[in-house]
């Protein structure tokens, strides 16, 4: 087993990092939009590049194992977790930031078994900065181990999130009430790197205390969760009760007591789950 999350860990490093190559050189010329011009929620051709040249590889490397990621869940994919060993993909998280030459983007892999993420890989590629994560083994930026912050004062701290992409009056209300209750408690300020990855790898590394958001899917939050739980971190769901990868919410803090302050101040509102859509009429 341990030979094995071994070999994924390589292998994810390796694939992430070609994958970073391709993002940096398409970030000069092929950053056009494939969604129509009313949509948020952006798509490129770089996007489901990126995704075929990882699934690519690791299916060469791993036959056997299965595969959640964003453009195939988009193409019709399904999107269920199960106990098989499964690969989580976001090819470009912050797909917004690259259109716009924002300049944080990341590919990010995580790696369960029995639906529990057991490795984690964020390559921020544009910083190139490589952070992992094996549980139990520590986290890591480039080799270097990650910590989270030691505040335990709320009103000392930076806090993470993002408007994400639902633009319903309700929704949009719902991220307003929290942001107000948040800033208002007080604290030290309120940031937002356009990628949930990223956001989760600031935990990781002390830079924020914590990172909340509603709406977001597994793929962007699968192998940061890892990497804010190796660097001493918790992840819970924003209501304070158990973190659920697929429930499209999470909550990842320094401590508990910078998260239960915050689980007050949110305003949570329940987005479809990963696993729950409707095809030709049926769920699955
Ligand atoms: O760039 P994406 O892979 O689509 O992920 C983004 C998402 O689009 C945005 O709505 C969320 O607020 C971010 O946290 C995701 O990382
Ligand atoms: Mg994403």
């Amino acid at each position: 087993m341990a030979d094995i999350l071994q070999n994924v860990m390589d292998h994810a490093v390796a694939v992430a990092r070609k994958a970073g190559e391709v993002v940096r050189e398409a970030l000069s010329d092929d950053r056009k939009v494939m969604t129509k011009s009313s949509a948020v929620d952006l798509v490129t051709q770089t996007d489901q590049k990126v995704e075929k040249l990882i699934i690519q590889s690791v299916k060469e490397k791993f036959p056997q194992h299965r595969f959640i990621g964003e453009e195939s869940v988009a193409a019709g994919e399904p999107s269920i977790l199960t106990d098989d060993p499964t690969w989580i993909i976001d090819p470009i998280d912050g797909t917004t930031n690259f259109v716009h030459a924002f300049p944080f983007v990341a590919i990010s892999i995580g790696f369960t078994i029995n639906k529990r993420v057991e490795v984690g890989v964020v390559y921020s590629c544009l910083e190139d900065k490589m952070f992992t994560a094996r549980r139990g083994g520590g986290a890591f930026c480039n080799g270097e181990p990650l910590q989270v912050s030691d505040q335990t004062d709320v009103h000392r701290s930076i806090i993470a999130t993002e408007f994400g992409s639902n633009r319903d009056p309700e929704v949009v209300d719902k991220i307003f009430s929290s942001l107000r209750n948040i800033l208002s408690l007080p604290v030290h300020g309120v940031r937002g790197a356009g990628t949930a990855a990223v956001n989760l790898s600031l935990v990781a590394s002390g830079c924020v205390e914590a990172y909340y958001e509603m709406g977001m899917h597994v793929w962007d939050i699968a192998a940061g969760s890892l990497l804010v739980l190796e660097a001493g971190g918790i992840v819970m769901d924003v209501d304070g009760g158990d973190a659920d990868l697929m429930s499209r919410r999470i909550l990842a803090a320094n401590n508990r007591s910078v998260a239960l302050r915050l689980v007050e101040q949110i305003a949570p509102y329940r987005p479809d789950r990963d696993d729950v859509k409707k095809i030709s009429g049926k769920w699955w």
